[in-house]
């Protein structure tokens, strides 16, 4: 590990973790002609009933690093601590058990809840697998406290999916999570298909299920808005690594990577004056294929900060520059004493997903400012 974690107890470690998919292309033989890098060397801990959001734009590679974590994918490299045991080597039992105490959420509640199955079924069926439903009055009970945990009638385990709103069925998102009595929950994207007006609902809950049963929370967001008011600490995803970390005070009010800074000015300020004169980064061109990540720093063909030398041909690493805060840039220092100024940037154009007519290049990745 490259980083200090503090002294609290750490429920999750991730190291140097790798995820490469391969790029096939043949009619009759398919054969490897490269890869897309989707996660690619993640060093990461949390801690025990924290919240850790990740943030970075689409395709950066924050659900496969959620899901690799969770085994649900698998990894290329790396190591994956889960309370002291390292999951990426499990299999078989070992890896069915450690499954149950690591949950994921998902962004959208409709496709990832079976139309055909009763809400019953859907919150017993992973009590089963796990071998927790032996007792038939015990599992009615554990339902009904399920259901008054998540804020749903008990009305609600004869009824099937479709007869909920979108914030009713992400409910039944996490009762279903909750249902196996798990310690870390990684939510995807969690209310973002959910209206506005019911995502801060829904992020209370999240909130007082974590003050209630202690459970520790990765939480990926495309939006930072959204990952500040639920976050202990954050961390800033770029082309399939971190690039910067920190507690959610220290990121906004003193974010370092430019790839951060760029991200946290295009969240409109609701103060007219303050909008008005406030510095915007504008990046230039769109996120490069992960298939074909540019050498040396993975942002310097966007950083309005780049530099002659270092940038294009050495790979930052993430270092901790003030305590707790972690950055992947050289001039990290420079920056943050303003030594060195912003400048407009000509994007080096990166064609995206040539190598690949699968995968493609990127969905719709604009400037931050329509990301965020
Ligand atoms: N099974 C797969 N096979 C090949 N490439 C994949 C696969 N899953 C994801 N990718 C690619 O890996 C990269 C990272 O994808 P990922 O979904 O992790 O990003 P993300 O940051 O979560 O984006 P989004 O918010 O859009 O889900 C993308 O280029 C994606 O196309």
């Amino acid at each position: 590990m490259t980083h200090t974690v503090p002294a609290q107890e750490v429920l999750l470690e991730v190291e140097d973790l790798k995820v490469h998919f391969p790029i096939k292309r043949g009619i009759v033989v398919d054969k490897t002609v490269g890869h897309v890098f989707a996660v690619d060397g993640v060093d990461l801990a949390i801690h025990k009933g924290e919240t850790y959001g990740l943030v970075g734009e689409s395709g950066c590679g924050k659900s496969t690093l959620g899901r690799a974590i969770l085994r649900l994918t698998e990894l290329t490299a790396g190591k994956v601590v889960f309370d002291g045991t390292d999951v990426a080597g499990l299999k078989g039992e070992e890896l069915r058990k450690a499954r149950r105490r690591m949950q994921m959420v998902f962004q959208d509640p409709m496709s990832s809840l079976d139309p055909r199955q009763s809400v019953e079924s859907i919150l017993t069926e992973g009590m089963k697998a796990h071998g927790l439903d032996k007792d038939k009055e015990a599992t009615a009970k554990r339902l009904r406290e399920l259901l008054a945990a998540v804020g749903l009638p008990e009305s609600s385990l004869r009824k099937y999916p479709h007869e909920f709103s979108g914030g009713q069925r992400q409910r039944i998102g996490i009762a279903r999570a909750l249902a196996v009595e798990p310690d870390l929950i990684v939510a995807d994207e969690p209310v973002s298909a959910l209206d506005v007006s019911v995502q801060a609902q829904v992020v209370n809950l999240l909130e007082d299920l974590q003050e209630k049963l202690g459970l520790t929370y990765l939480v990926i967001a495309h939006d930072l808005a959204v990952v500040r008011h639920i976050s202990d600490r954050i961390g800033v995803m770029y082309l399939g690594s971190l690039v910067e970390e920190a507690d959610a005070d220290t990121l906004y009010e003193n974010p370092l990577h430019p790839y951060t800074r760029a991200l946290l000015s295009a969240i409109p300020v609701p103060d007219p004056t303050v909008e008005d004169s406030r510095e915007q980064i504008l990046l230039a061109g769109d996120l490069p294929s992960p298939a074909r990540p540019p050498s040396g720093c993975r942002f310097h063909t966007r950083c309005p900060w780049k530099q002659q030398s270092l940038c294009d041909t050495d790979r930052p690493q993430l270092r901790e520059i003030g305590a707790g805060h972690r950055v992947a840039c050289h001039y990290a220092e420079d920056i943050r004493d303003g030594r060195i100024k912003p400048h407009a940037v000509e994007a080096e154009l990166v064609e995206a997903g040539d190598l690949n007519p699968d995968v493609g290049g990127l969905p719709d990745v604009g400037s931050a400012a329509e990301i965020l």
